[in-house]
């Protein structure tokens, strides 16, 4: 039996409720694990066939140093690593020998719209996967919220949810190996 494993970024939480959404709605079909980037395992064990990456938009792209020390000064984040996250997980992580599926996810402001049509964050997030060797099965997911600290907008964890189970569906209706 294939495992799920979901690994996030989260500043303010949003991003944590919508990796644990996506989560239950994998768990429709295959078992699934939530893990903060900061806290996951530095090797993806092989009974991991799905891998689901995410996080907030910051400045047009992933979180890195320098705009998480601008969400801990502007917005009074309690950031314990400013240098520990999606980013430096993605750059440092073993993958399985021969290899496993992924998609990607990304947080952002819902006040321009257009500007979900640009991918940021995903997009770098795919790429890093993809320099891992992992094959990314599915179009990105933006979830959206109201300000910076959040909240969510309404409808955006069902909407993990669903996303979750289509997930799961698309690893159980094709051949895992990339
Ligand atoms: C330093 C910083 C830069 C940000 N830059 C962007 C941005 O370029 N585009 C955007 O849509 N949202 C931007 N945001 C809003 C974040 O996307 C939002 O805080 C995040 O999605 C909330 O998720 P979280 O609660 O998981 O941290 C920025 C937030 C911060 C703190």
């Amino acid at each position: 039996m294939i495992r799920a494993l979901v690994v996030y970024e989260s500043v303010f939480g949003d991003g944590r409720a919508i990796a644990h959404a996506i989560a239950e709605g994998l768990s429709s079909s295959i078992s699934a694990d939530v893990v903060a980037a900061a806290e996951a395992p530095s090797e993806i064990g092989p009974d991991v066939g799905l891998l689901v990456v995410g996080g907030p938009n910051h400045a047009f792209g992933m979180p890195r140093p320098s705009t998480r020390e601008g969400a801990a000064k502007q917005y009074g984040a309690d950031i314990p690593d400013t240098g520990a996250g999606l980013h430096e997980w993605l750059g440092t992580v073993r993958m399985p020998a021969d290899g496993l599926v992924a998609a990607a996810f990304d947080t952002r402001g819902s006040g321009h719209r257009m500007l979900a049509k640009m991918d940021h964050a995903s997009r770098t997030e795919e790429k890093l996967l993809t320099r891992l060797g992992a094959r990314v099965v599915a179009p990105a997911e933006h979830f959206f919220v109201v300000d910076t600290k959040g909240p969510l907008v309404d409808g955006e964890e069902d909407r993990a949810r669903a996303w979750g189970r289509t997930l799961a569906e698309l690893v159980a209706s094709r051949p895992l190996t990339p």
